[in-house]
């Protein structure tokens, strides 16, 4: 038995299979478990099933108040997508036919330059937090748009539905179109949208300090944004080294530094609270810069597929301890489900195998990991979410293997991990019945609070 050393009361208490990752296991099952959350969403105790009777006089529950899950269902912890462009995916599963700063400028600088319409920010962003949420993402760290209002909007939305989020808006004073804003714009407007987010309490959503990436902004408004970020210690997200084009114009337009990982640690970007997207074509010596300055990555691997970006060796990121979790990267990535980032991680990391038979292809359950506690750590938010250590807030996914219609038939066998494996594979939204956010039922979705 896990507890907390503070009695708190419980508010629910759930008996079943638990699966999850921890620091030194990639897949612990716990089987027949019983798992108390507390008032304030937190995870209270984690016990043996057959000794309900001894917890619930312990924790003061009644067993009546004990929520039984079903045959073919587990709990798992919910999914941290630590890369997504909120206004993209008004065009997710199109435009995928150019190199992406080719894409950059034909598809994503029109469509985000939309968002100064609040109307329609509304009607998309309602629709991506719909959309990741019922998929089981309880936490995403998102890209908006330069616009302040809209991607105020945006933490609102996520808020209203009880999703854990990190909203940036996005800075860029150089680029070819009128999609930017001048530098003193950039760093005014970043600050009022931290400190308008910040005043509305919200205690899922906070801001992230997002220059977009080094080619879109100049030297003067990175090192701004490094200031605000640590005068405010507060995390940062941009990109780096996607695409071989990417890199080669970052050394042209940055001659001084000796590296694009280099660039962002002279302007203070690079800190334990970052998390930077793809890192495809980074060399050792960089990814010893991420691990020293504890900066983290977030492999996109759709995207890095669809838009002929590269393939992100896993392996010897992690063998150089940066940590890494898992993003969609809507809409350079197609989908916005984080079952598909744990699918396409897998296959690169096999494609990287068929390339070199000497590589070591991750396992599902490594994929696993990196999808839910890998996500939380690149996040800094491994002391809240990630897994079920009693004393974290219960984020998490009631998933049914093979409900009625659904896409999973089971067969052969029925244990855990294989029921595990079948629902990474092969689940989607069918299967996850539930989703729990700090402790809060959020799929099905909540009613919307009044005015
Ligand atoms: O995948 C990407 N999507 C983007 O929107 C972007 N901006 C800079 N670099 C980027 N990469
Ligand atoms: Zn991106």
């Amino acid at each position: 038995l896990k507890r907390q050393s503070t009695m708190s009361k419980i508010a629910h208490v759930y008996r079943g299979t638990f699966m999850h990752s921890t620091q030194d296991t990639t897949l612990e099952i716990i089987e027949d478990a019983l798992l108390g959350v507390d008032t304030v969403g937190k995870i209270a105790f984690i016990g043996k099933g057959s000794e309900q009777d001894k917890l619930s006089q312990t924790f003061r529950f009644s067993s009546s108040n004990v929520t039984q899950l079903k045959q073919h269902e587990f709990f798992m912890p919910g999914m941290v997508d630590t890369h997504i462009h909120a206004p993209q995916y008004s065009y997710t599963g199109t435009a995928m036919d150019l190199p992406l700063l080719q894409w950059l400028n034909t598809y994503t600088f029109p469509v985000e330059s939309r968002f100064k319409d609040l109307k329609f920010a509304h009607r998309v962003y309602t629709e991506v937090v719909k959309r990741t949420l019922k998929n089981g993402t309880t936490t995403a760290c998102y890209f908006a748009t330069i616009h302040t209002d809209a991607s105020l909007l945006l933490g609102k939305i996520a808020n209203d539905f009880g999703q854990r989020a990190f909203v940036g808006k996005v800075c860029m004073d150089r680029n070819k179109s009128d999609y930017k804003e001048t530098t003193q714009e950039c760093q005014k407007e970043t600050c009022r949208f931290i400190a308008e987010l910040l005043n509305k309490k919200y205690p899922l959503v906070k801001p992230v300090v997002t220059p977009r990436f080094a080619p879109s902004c100049t030297g003067d408004l990175l090192g701004q944004l490094g200031a605000i970020a640590r005068k405010n210690n507060l995390h940062i997200q941009s990109h780096i080294s996607e695409n071989v084009d990417e890199v080669k114009l970052v050394k042209e337009l940055f001659p001084e530094s000796k590296s694009y990982t280099d660039v962002y640690h002279k302007y203070n970007l690079l800190t334990d609270k970052t998390v930077m997207a793809h890192g495809c074509h980074l060399t050792d010596e960089e990814l010893t810069l991420f691990s020293e300055t504890g900066a983290s990555l977030s492999h996109c691997p759709n995207s890095n597929i669809s838009l002929c970006s590269g393939l992100l060796n896993v392996r010897n990121v992690l063998k150089h301890k940066v940590k890494l979790g898992l993003g969609t990267d809507v809409a350079g990535g197609y989908s916005a489900s984080m079952l598909d980032a744990v699918r396409r991680t897998l296959d690169t990391s096999k494609v990287l195998t068929i390339q070199n038979p000497k590589h070591q292809a991750l396992t599902f359950d490594e994929v696993f990991r990196l999808a839910t506690l890998g996500g939380s750590q690149a996040l800094f938010l491994d002391d809240q979410t990630g897994n079920f250590e009693v004393g974290k807030d219960f984020d998490a996914l009631r998933v049914n293997v093979a409900p009625p219609g659904g896409p999973i038939d089971l067969i052969l066998c029925d244990k855990p991990k294989i029921q595990l494996e079948k629902f990474l594979n092969l689940g989607d939204d069918r299967n996850i019945v539930e989703v729990f956010v700090a402790g809060r039922k959020v799929v099905p979705f909540m009613e919307p609070a009044a005015e």
